[in-house]
């Protein structure tokens, strides 16, 4: 018997469970090893103690009271949760002890929480194929479909129990996914035939271990035509982006180049060659010419033909701001620099300028002081702002331009010489349009088309009697005075008409006069006054309205619509109500 109770214990011992017995009074009659090990105390010490010293909290003297076990529950021996079933002993009907049967749960818990990061995930990533509009199909290393996302469905116009479980050959037409779980190679943006639609498809085997575990099927494009479309955005919005960049760099560059200098004559063509081999090199330019001629037109073409092209076109007219001023505006400030300074200071135009052109127009006027401080300039290639104590390295190239005789001003003074020197390492000289008069009906014709667009006006061409007057004129105001009678002369005529002489303008009446008639002189001379008076009495009326067009129409007894196009007509502002009327 005593042999039984021993092997009863080993038993006992051998559990991998923690077991505490106690009898009717509470006290310890029996603790097995793993208890011994979970609760931190040898049996030997232990048996003979009231459970409460041992196991604080247990419910062993309950379960005996009540009669009934409680079962699963979570307790706490120490810093280790147990899982425990507190259970009465019965014998011939009677409660004669208890018995604490208990487990470790922490790595039971580790592994639920595991078990939930995993659902979680699982959850997610049904959420996002089920979401997605791309197709997706997984096939097992056995070509089984084991996995399919509704845009696939779609596709294939299937439900999931046509389709899960089955062969993937069975199931999608053309499908190569066995193939690539064969050869292991993938496939990218490839066509498939799939329910009468070329689908672009990419087909992805997936290695472990290296051996291949499944493959993924790609549906990318339900349809090539939607590729096509998508291409055909990309390059719509290539283009904007072109055009975008282009205006930017006008804006911001040189907004003319050599095809904008209008000129067949062997004088334009020739001083065009000069100005296309100079624009490559970077050297200082001069360029010299009668006003109107178009040295801005070629210090711009010169700019946007050379290797700074990319880079900003500055200009500063030098006769145009006041001598007090242009200091600053060349050089910049610093904050505080002088009363009146914005605040942050204020960079100059040459710093603006840097890796591009400055281009300093009617140099020729630049006062004698700021001729010394551009001479240093030249000289060092570097300056600071008015105020500031940095040096500012210049990386520009400068382009001058006037319409003085530089000469004869260094001779009385008015210009530095040695500065002189320095601006004219390259000088182009740019012929008045009295030189190249077989250039005008080219001219015209280019000038023309610009003005039409400008003015919303079509004007078909120039009739060879006003031709045989515009290359009668001396042009002292060349290009842009020709531009401004061609512009005159589309105002104050009809549409789809040709330019007669009566339409040029009174000062062209001196060589107008002996080739008119009688007749036709006194219809020119007609047609100006009418078109003087009409315009005074528009302007009138808007300056009596205080600018309002609705009004000033109204007041002429014009309809709107009228009064707006002779608005255009006459080149009057469009300004709003209250505001100065532009003449
Ligand atoms: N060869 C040309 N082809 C087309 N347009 C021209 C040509 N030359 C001049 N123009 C036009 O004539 C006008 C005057 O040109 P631009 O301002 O370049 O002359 P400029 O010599 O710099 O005049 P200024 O000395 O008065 O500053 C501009 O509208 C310009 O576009």
């Amino acid at each position: 018997m005593q042999l039984m109770i021993e092997d009863f214990q080993a038993t006992l011992n051998s559990i991998n469970n923690g077991i505490v017995v106690v009898d009717q009074k509470g006290i310890i009659i029996f603790m097995n090893q793993w208890a011994e090990m979970m609760i931190g105390f040898k049996s030997k010490a232990a048996i003979g103690c009231i459970a409460d010293e041992i196991l604080p909290d247990n419910r062993l003297i309950r379960v005996m009271e009540t009669g009934t076990a409680e079962l699963n529950q979570q307790f706490q021996i120490g810093a280790t949760h147990v899982l425990m079933n507190w259970t009465p002993i019965w014998k011939e009907r009677r409660i004669i002890g208890a018995i604490a049967v208990f487990q470790g749960i922490t790595e039971l818990s580790k592994v639920a929480a595991e078990l939930e990061e995993v659902t979680k995930l699982k959850c997610t990533l049904q959420y996002v194929l089920e979401s997605i509009e791309e197709g997706i199909v997984v096939v097992d290393k056995e070509g089984i479909i084991t996995m399919m996302n509704p845009a696939y469905y779609a596709v294939l116009d299937k439900k999931p129990h046509e389709v899960i479980g089955r062969k993937v050959t069975d199931v999608i037409p053309n499908t190569q996914l066995h193939e690539v779980i064969e050869n292991r190679k993938g496939e990218m943006n490839v066509i498939q035939k799939m329910n009468g639609n070329n689908c672009i498809v990419s087909r992805i085997p997936i290695v472990k271990n290296d051996e291949v575990i499944c493959a993924v099927g790609h549906v990318v494009f339900k349809d090539i035509k939607d590729l096509k479309r998508l291409a055909n955005e990309i390059s719509h919005l290539q283009y904007e982006l072109e055009y975008y960049k282009e205006r930017l760099r006008k804006t911001l560059g040189g907004k003319y180049t050599f095809e904008d200098i209008i000129g067949e004559s062997k004088t334009i063509e020739e001083v065009k060659h000069i100005a296309q081999k100079t624009a490559k090199g970077g050297s200082t330019v001069l360029i010299l010419g009668e006003s109107g001629t178009g040295k801005e037109l070629f210090a711009h073409a010169i700019h946007n033909g050379g290797s700074r092209c990319q880079g900003p076109f500055i200009k500063v007219n030098c006769a145009a701001i006041p001598e007090n001023l242009l200091e600053s505006e060349l050089f910049g400030y610093e904050e505080g620099a002088f009363s009146g300074a914005r605040k942050g200071g204020k960079p100059g135009k040459m710093e603006l300028a840097n890796g591009g052109t400055l281009f300093l127009d009617e140099v020729g006027d630049m006062p004698l002081g700021m001729q010394v401080k551009l001479l240093r300039v030249l000289q060092e290639w570097e300056i600071e702002r008015i105020g500031g104590t940095k040096t500012i390295k210049l990386d520009i190239r400068v382009i001058t331009a006037t319409n003085k005789d530089l000469e004869v001003l260094t001779v009385s003074g008015h210009f530095r010489q040695d500065l002189y020197y320095r601006l004219n390492i390259v000088s182009i000289q740019i012929p008045p349009l009295r030189d190249h008069k077989e250039d005008i009906p080219l001219l015209c014709e280019v000038l023309l088309r610009k003005i039409s667009l400008k003015l919303e006006r079509f004007v078909d061409c120039i009739s060879p009697e006003a031709m045989k007057v515009l290359k009668a004129y001396s042009w002292p105001g060349n290009i842009r005075e020709l531009e401004n009678i061609l512009e005159r002369s589309v105002n104050i005529m009809e549409d789809g008409i040709s330019i007669l002489p009566e339409h040029l303008a009174p000062i062209m009446k001196k060589i107008l006069k002996p080739q008119l008639s009688e007749k036709e002189s006194t219809r020119a001379e007609l047609v100006e006054i009418r078109y003087e008076a009409e315009k005074n009495a528009i302007l009138k009326a808007l300056e009596d309205t205080g600018g309002n067009k609705s009004k000033a129409a109204l007041l002429l007894h014009v309809n709107r619509s009228v009064f707006y196009e002779k608005l255009k007509k006459y080149g009057i502002g469009y300004n709003s109500p209250g505001k100065n009327v532009k003449r």
